[in-house]
Formats: structure tokens, sequence, C-alpha cells
């Protein structure tokens, strides 16, 4: 790896002579020697932050025999994504996250790998990061998907919705812009990457997320809660909704939500669904890497989890540490929800007894952690013990919002205020 950050670093300091390669190639170095900056699917993503003179440097190394890797269980790095950013970039995290957004998609990374020269490498990474090509979508088909658009249409300026929320994902590869034609301003709820697409000309907006449960309606509701939060928009909007099963390329469903009463349990008198000092993107990341938990579990076994966003100078008085804090002495960056990195890490602790307490920035203050909270006045459903109780009176004696993903059911739930709301649905899980 040193011999292939020293050859992609060459590379660019011919293009930028200024480049002080060498405390670059230290600070890469010892970067890794703390946390393995393998990706998986055969792909790193090294990465520094100096004084560049320039927001970013981004090389990209290809070795088709791939190189050892410390920290990747005997799988060997095929493709080298070098992130040099300057230390005033402020929107680092988000870089870093968006390219390993990218690199998730297991054909684009084979393609790379199998490139047969440069040119052809480079077309295919600047056709991976327009969105994938979307696929024709047989006739028949569309047929009806027009029809659902114009009812969809019709409903919505009956029903005086104030958008019409689109799941994208319906169709394998992004849905056919050329396709939807409404008057309504169109949200487009997508998972699939729609930076730079044409999604942006046909809709309104475009909510990427990062992870869905697999039922329908919990998707509409994750994908109103990122809506709210993002300010895309109010509690007073009402919403038609249309979508269909993940990749069937078939719009099934067309319905209504009125948002606020959607959400009423939740906000009873209170618009504000996040504590002040959480970033939205914060609590779209904490949602995503719980549903993730919640859908797939870890290591094949299901896990719960409690993570309380927000707050944490209230939340750090009733708390107390089960464990040694993991998370302690690490660079805020480094330990940011934000940072794509955390996410294995974060799995990784979901195992572990007691709660998360993540900052209002992303900053993950302990794992680990005792919530010492206790509230006798709510009953919640018969079935929820107590993780799911810690979560409620955390969230009454604190202005934090807590995420729980439960180990019995795979739901996961969120509290504000005392009040509960599923976001996802149960699932039944059988042992071994
Ligand atoms: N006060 C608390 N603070 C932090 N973590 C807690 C607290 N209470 C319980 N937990 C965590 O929740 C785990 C499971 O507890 P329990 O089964 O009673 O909860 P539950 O609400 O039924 O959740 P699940 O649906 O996941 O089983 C405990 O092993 C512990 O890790």
């Amino acid at each position: 790896m040193k011999g292939a950050l020293g050859e992609m670093l060459a590379a660019c300091s011919q293009r930028f002579e200024d480049l002080k390669t060498e405390p670059l190639l230290r600070g890469l170095l010892a970067r890794e020697a703390t946390m393995t900056t393998y990706l998986g699917l055969g792909v790193s993503l090294p990465h520094v932050r100096a004084k560049l003179g320039r927001r970013y440097i981004l090389a990209l190394g290809r070795s088709r025999a791939g190189i050892d890797h410390d920290g990747t269980d005997g799988e060997r790095s095929h493709i080298v994504i070098m992130l040099l950013a300057d230390e005033k970039s402020r929107d680092y995290l988000q870089v870093l996250a968006a390219i390993a957004r990218l690199v998730k998609e297991p054909e684009l990374v084979q393609s790379l790998v199998e490139s047969d020269s440069v040119d052809m490498l480079y077309d295919r990474l600047i056709a991976g990061l327009g969105g994938m090509q979307v696929r024709r979508v047989p006739q028949k088909q569309n047929r009806m998907n027009r029809l659902m658009i114009r009812e969809a249409d019709r409903v919505a300026k009956g029903a005086e919705c104030d958008a019409i929320l689109v799941m994208g994902d319906v169709f394998i590869g992004g849905i056919d812009t050329s396709m939807w034609t409404p008057k309504i301003k169109s949200i487009l709820v997508t998972k699939s990457g729609a930076d730079g697409t044409s999604a942006f000309d046909a809709f309104a907006e475009v909510i990427q997320v990062r992870s869905f449960s697999p039922q329908r309606l919990a998707q509409v509701r994750s994908a109103i809660l990122v809506a709210l939060t993002r300010g895309i928009i109010s509690f007073t909007d009402r919403l038609c909704c249309i979508g269909g099963v993940q990749g069937s390329n078939q719009f099934d469903t067309v319905g209504v939500v009125d948002v606020e009463r959607e959400f009423q349990t939740l906000l009873t008198g209170n618009a504000d669904l996040l504590p002040d000092d959480v970033k939205p993107e914060v609590f779209e990341r904490v949602i995503a890497v719980a549903t993730e938990l919640g859908v797939e579990g870890r290591e094949g076994k299901p896990v719960g989890c409690l993570f309380v966003v927000g707050a944490s100078a209230q939340v750090e008085k009733l708390t107390k540490p089960l464990v040694l804090n993991p998370f302690y002495g690490y660079k805020d960056e480094d330990r940011n929800i934000l940072n794509p990195f955390m996410d294995e890490t974060v799995k990784e602790f979901s195992t572990i007894d007691g709660a998360f307490v993540i900052q209002g920035d992303g900053v993950v203050v302990s794992a680990g952690s005792l919530i010492q909270a206790t509230d006798s006045e709510h009953l919640l459903p018969s079935g929820l013990g107590s993780r799911h109780a810690a979560a409620a009176a955390i969230s009454l004696a604190t202005q934090c919002i807590a995420v729980v993903v439960s180990a019995s059911t795979g739901q996961v739930t969120l509290f504000r205020r005392g009040v509960m709301l599923p976001l996802t649905e149960k699932k039944v899980i059988t042992e071994g």
C-alpha cells in the first residue's frame, strides 16, 4: 500500500508541482495505522487532511493483482481511491461519504477493475459518478405505469396535495424521467445515487436515502421523516405517494398522507421533531444505520441497539459507562457518525450492552453507556422491555431523540419527548 500511495502521489505532483508529497505520504500512512481505510469489495479509500492550497485532490489507482492491506481479512485492494483534502475543506466527511457510497456498487467496482486502459477506466468512473444506466421497461408495463402516474396526478389535484412523493427504487437503475409528467411539485425518493442525473430536471427535490426497510409503508414514513428534517416539506403538508415493490418496474400503489396526522402522536403541538442541536444529516445517518441493523442484523444474527442523539451535555449527566468507552481518545472527525468508516465500527459495537451517545454534530461520545433516566408515568406497549423504556425515559428527561433497534423484532422505533414512533414494521425473527 505504501508503494501504491507513493506512486499515486508522484502522479499528483506531476500535475500539481507545489505538492509536498513526503508529509502527505506520512499522513496517509499514519491515518491507515490508526484505522484501516479498506471499504470492502476490493476498494480502499486512503485519505488525509493537510495544507493543500486547493480543496481536494482525488487520485484513483488500479491493481489487477491486488494489494495486501491491513485489516481486510485477507481481501486485497484492487482499487485505491486517494483523497487529499485541505485543512479548511468543510464538507470533507460528506465527500468521503459520497465516494464510499459510490463504490458500494459491485458492478461499478468490477467494471473499473476490468478496464483495459486508463481511458476506459476513466469513462466508466465518470459513467458511475453520473448514476446508473436507466434500463428499458417493457412497453406493456409502461402503459400501466403511465396510467398510475396520471391517476397520481389526478388524486394529488383532487385531494389538494402539496407534493407527490415518488418511490424511485421501484425501477431498477432509477425511474425513466421522460415518463414523469405531472404538473404538481414532485419529490423523488431513491436509494441509488441521483447525483448529477436528469432526475434533478424532472423532480423539484431528490431525497437520497441510504437504507430502507423492505416494507412499503415504512419506506414512505422514513422518506417523509427525512423530507421533514431537511425542510423539503412541512408538517401541514398533504402528500400523494406513488410506489410499488422495489425493483419490480411497476407502480402499483397511490396513497395520500397527511403529514401531521401521520406523526401526530410525536408532535402534539410541537413542530420541532429534531432537537435544535441535531443536524438533519446526522439524524438521517443514525436512522440509516439503525434500519440496516434492524433488517440485516450482525453477521446473520439479530442485534438490538440504542442511539441517543443530541443534548449530549444533559444526556451525559444521566448515563454511566458499562464498559471502557471504545471511542475515547479518537479525533472528533474520526469518530463522527457521518464518517463512512464509522458504519462498520458502530455496527461492531452494537453487540455490546448499553447505548450509543451521539452529539448533534455526529461525534460519537460513547458506546456501552447505561441510561439511568427512568420514567414510570408512560406505559409502553407490552413486549417492549428495558431498552425501549430507557429510550422513552431519556427522551423525556432531555431534549434528545432516541432511536431503538429491537433485537427481538428488528423494529426501529424513534422516541422524542417520551412518545414513540415506530419507523419500520416488526419482522419475525427465527433463531439459527
Ligand atoms: N437503561 C439502559 N441503558 C442502556 N441500555 C439498556 C438499558 N436497559 C436495557 N438496555 C439494553 O437493552 C438490552 C435488552 O433489554 P430488554 O430485552 O429488556 O429490552 P427490550 O426493550 O425488550 O429490547 P429488545 O426488543 O431489543 O429485546 C440489554 O441487554 C441492554 O443492552
